[in-house]
C-alpha cells in the first residue's frame, strides 16, 4: 500500500546485477542490500529510480534523440505507420487518440507490443496479433530500438529477480510459467508543448491522465530538464518524479499488485507537460506470460494477514481490455 511519501527514493541496483545469477545471490550482503531498498520503495511509493543499471547513458539519450526526431516530421510522413486493429494495435497514434477515462490524452505515441503471431494464444491473443510497424526515418529507429528493448527486457527481468527474493525470500518466482517468456510493450511517447490561454491548440493540458500500468516493471526513460510525471500518494497529493540523468523511473503495475497481495500496489500517476518545450518519454512495460493467470503469491497471502486480497487475472485478458478502451 502507498504511503504519504513526499519524494521518490534512487537506488544503486549494481550489487544485485552483479550476483544476479548466482545461485547463492540470496546469501550475498551487497544483494540483500538493494533487495531491502527495493522491497521498501515497493511499500512505501510502489516507484523507485535505478541506478547502476548497465545500460549506457549514451544509448538512453539516442533512443529519446530518435524520438524527438520522429515527432518532429510532419504529420503526413508519421501517420504512414499508422496504429491500426489490423495491426494488432500497433503504430502510431495522433494527439489525443488515446483516451484515459473517458478523456483525450495529449500526447502522441508508437506503441510496440511483443510479436504476436496469428494463432498463438487462440481467441486470447486475437486482438494483439500482429507485428510491429517501424518508421523508415530516421533511418537506424528499429535497429536502435531492438538493442535497447533487448537490454531492457534483461535488466527488468534482474530487478524482477531482487523483488521476487524481497517477496518471498527466492529469487525465481517470476520465472517460469510467470513471467519466463515475459510478454512487453514499449511506447515512444510526445507530449507537445501545452497551450497558452488565448492560443490555439489543445483542448486540455493533461498529457497522460491519472492511471496504472498493467503489468509487473516499467522502465520509464523521460528527457532530462523538463519535470512532468507525477505520482499520487496515499493522501492523494501529486509528487513530481523530476528526471535524473542517467536514470530509470521504475514503477509497479496491476499484476505485481496482484501477486503480492497488495503488499505492493501499482500507483497511480499521470504527466503533464507544463515547460515550454516538447517533452519525450520512452516507456518500456515488462510484463507477465501473455496467457498466464494470475494470482496472489501463497507467501504473499501470508505476510499480508492470510486473506486472499484479489482473484486470478489473465495478464492478455486485462491488456486486451485496457487497449480496447484506450481506443474506442
Ligand atoms: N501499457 C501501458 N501501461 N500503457 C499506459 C497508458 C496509460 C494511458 C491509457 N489510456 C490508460 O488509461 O491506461
Ligand atoms: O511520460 C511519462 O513519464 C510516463 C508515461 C506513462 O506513465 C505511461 O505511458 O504509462
Ligand atoms: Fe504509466
Amino acid at each position: 500500500m502507498a504511503t504519504d511519501f513526499k519524494s521518490i527514493p534512487i537506488i544503486d541496483i549494481s550489487a544485485l546485477l552483479a550476483k544476479c545469477d548466482d545461485p547463492k545471490m540470496a546469501e550475498d550482503p551487497g544483494v540483500s542490500d538493494v533487495v531491502r531498498q527495493l522491497d521498501q520503495a515497493c511499500r512505501e511509493a510502489g516507484f523507485f529510480y535505478v541506478k547502476g543499471h548497465g545500460i549506457p547513458d549514451s544509448l538512453l539519450k539516442e533512443v529519446k534523440s530518435v524520438a524527438h526526431k520522429f515527432f518532429d516530421l510532419p504529420y503526413e510522413e508519421k501517420i504512414k505507420i499508422k496504429m491500426t486493429a489490423e495491426a494488432g494495435f500497433r503504430g502510431y497514434q495522433r494527439v489525443g487518440e488515446n483516451i484515459t477515462k473517458g478523456i483525450p490524452d495529449m500526447h502522441e505515441a508508437i506503441d510496440c507490443y511483443r510479436e504476436v503471431k496469428e494463432g498463438m494464444y487462440g481467441s486470447l491473443g486475437k486482438t494483439m496479433e500482429g507485428y510491429n510497424q517501424w518508421p523508415c526515418n530516421p533511418q537506424n529507429f528499429k535497429e536502435l530500438m531492438d538493442v535497447y528493448i533487448r537490454l531492457c527486457t534483461d535488466l527488468s527481468r534482474k530487478i524482477m529477480r531482487g523483488i521476487s527474493l524481497a517477496l518471498t525470500g527466492s529469487p525465481e518466482e517470476f520465472e517460469g510459467g510467470r513471467a519466463g517468456d515475459a510478454f512487453w510493450v514499449m511506447r515512444i511517447i510526445g507530449y507537445p508543448v501545452v497551450p497558452t490561454a488565448d492560443g490555439p491548440g489543445p483542448t486540455n493540458d493533461i498529457g497522460c491522465g491519472a492511471h496504472t500500468d498493467y503489468g509487473l516493471l516499467t522502465l520509464v526513460n523521460q528527457d532530462d530538464d523538463i519535470t512532468a510525471l507525477q505520482v499520487r500518494n496515499l493522501s492523494g497529493e501529486w509528487i513530481s518524479a523530476p528526471p535524473i540523468s542517467g536514470t530509470f523511473v521504475c514503477n509497479i503495475g496491476d499484476m505485481l499488485k496482484i501477486y503480492s497481495n497488495g503488499l505492493y500496489d501499482s500507483t497511480l500517476h499521470r504527466v503533464i507537460n507544463k515547460s515550454p518545450r516538447y517533452r519525450v518519454c520512452v516507456a518500456y512495460f515488462y510484463e507477465t506470460n501473455f496467457d498466464t493467470a494470475v494470482e496472489p503469491l501463497e507467501t504473499c497471502i501470508q505476510r499480508s494477514g492470510r486473506a486472499k486480497k484479489f482473484e486470478r487475472a489473465v495478464y492478455g485478458e486485462h491488456l486486451v481490455s485496457k487497449v480496447r478502451t484506450n481506443f474506442g
